[in-house]
């Protein structure tokens, strides 16, 4: 037998196998690196996050994959570059973490790499009738196969298309794993560039958890940030507390159709763009807002369109919600979420136990696990398989 297919084989039978997960998420802030331990899969597995990093990008890498990010038009040769590239600079980010953490790449078993999403086009988005749902992920697994010596899973979110998802959100398959209780029905909310959520029920019936994107998290606060004030993001909420929210801009900015679509469903800076905010300006004639009005009232239109999707699925003193992701870390946008939803108890995920910041990689890690060792499980309405590709060192 092919020497790869031995080692896979002896991976999968492994008692417990370390691996690590990677996200490199649409903030484009850094590559998150969790090394996990794992015995067992599906619903029986046994996890334990060993090490978390995350590896801030230099804005001149953040710039080269802003040129490719989430545009209908864009240098072909750049994006071939930057596959490759983005591979091999994951593969030399992981070297670096292994290194700070003593531990020698052999001992490691797998990576789940999620790669960088260039561009999200569901149907809903694009709207091409002899097309279907489609998404792009670069950062080619080879070569963090090859430089790193560790196997190497990637490309999760092809199979979830090809059975009839939207190749996102992939979050519920490791939600229901990490969050999911008897006799309590809780939100698993993570605010990322996009906000979504995993409603996990009291009768911990994986049939009926659902999980779907919510609108925009972080993107537009971020993107109005960058391009007016220099900054990557709105540190610690300053330049919204400093605004005044206009509420005829967030009426408008509201009003987009996709917040009536039917669930699940997702969404990316495709859509939720400073465009989509410049047309809404027009229309309102709101286009004299000061910068910081600005950020104050994209950081409320975050922080309404989230509870305003609670309040309308969910009976709110029934729910426990649990906050994740870089969007958990802006007050404005928390304390906003609390205020509208005073029935809510809400907490960060660290009182499950999951670092806030790690939750998405330590996601990945698990759909890698269960690619080597995993049954396909029905959750939710979601398709039924097994994701991800193997790249092989040698
Ligand atoms: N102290 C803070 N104050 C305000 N915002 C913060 C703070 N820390 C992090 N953030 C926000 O969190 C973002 C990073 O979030 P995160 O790493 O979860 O995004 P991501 O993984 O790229 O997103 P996605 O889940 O959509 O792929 C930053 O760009 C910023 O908007
Ligand atoms: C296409 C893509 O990369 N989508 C991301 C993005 O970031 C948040 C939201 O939009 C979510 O749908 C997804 O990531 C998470 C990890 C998911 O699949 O669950």
């Amino acid at each position: 037998m092919n020497k790869n297919l031995q080692e896979l084989f002896a991976v999968a039978q492994k008692e417990e196998r370390l691996g690590i997960g990677l996200m490199s998420g649409t903030s484009l802030d850094g590559l998150d690196i969790a090394l996990c331990s794992f015995s067992g899969s599906g619903l029986q597995t046994q996890f334990r996050l060993i090490n978390f990093i995350t590896t801030p990008y230099k804005e001149a890498f953040k710039k080269e994959v802003q040129q490719v990010f989430a545009q209908k038009q864009v240098s072909l040769e750049k994006v071939t570059l930057l596959n490759a590239y983005i591979g091999s600079f994951h593969a030399e980010l992981i070297l670096q973490a292994l290194a700070e953490w003593r531990i020698n790449p052999a001992e490691v078993d797998f990576i789940a790499s999620h790669g960088q999403t260039i561009y999200h086009a569901p149907k809903r988005l694009h709207q091409h009738q002899n097309y279907g749902n489609a998404t792009l992920q670069i950062g080619d697994a080879d070569h963090i196969a090859v430089k790193t010596g560790i196997l190497t899973i990637s490309d999760f979110r092809q199979k979830h298309i090809a059975a009839g998802g939207e190749g996102a959100p992939l979050a519920l398959y490791g939600d229901v794993l990490l969050g999911s209780k008897r006799g309590e029905n809780r939100i698993l909310l993570n605010i990322g560039g996009i906000a979504n959520l995993t409603y996990l029920p009291a009768d911990a019936d994986y049939t009926n958890v659902m999980c779907t994107d919510i609108g925009p998290g972080n993107t537009l606060i971020d993107a109005a940030c960058r391009a007016y004030f220099d900054k990557p993001f709105d540190e610690d909420s300053a330049i919204a507390y400093s605004g005044t929210v206009n509420e005829t801009l967030l009426d408008a900015l509201l009003h987009h159709p996709f917040f009536n679509e039917s669930l699940p469903k997702t969404t990316g800076p495709e859509l939720f763009n400073l465009n989509f905010v410049a047309d809404a300006q027009q229309a309102t004639r709101t286009l004299n807002l000061t910068k910081a009005d600005l950020v104050a009232t994209l950081s409320t239109f975050t922080g309404r369109s989230i509870a305003n999707f609670i309040r309308a699925n969910f009976n709110e003193p029934d729910i426990k919600l649990f906050t994740s992701g870089g969007g958990a870390r802006n007050p404005f946008v928390v304390e906003y979420i609390k205020k509208a939803l005073p029935n809510v108890t809400i907490a960060n995920t660290s009182e499950l136990g999951i670092d806030p910041d790690a939750k998405e990689a330590i996601l990945f890690a698990l759909l890698g696990n269960e690619a080597l060792c995993g049954e396909p499980i029905a959750i939710g309405n979601n398709p039924k398989v097994l994701m991800g590709k193997f790249s092989f060192p040698e």
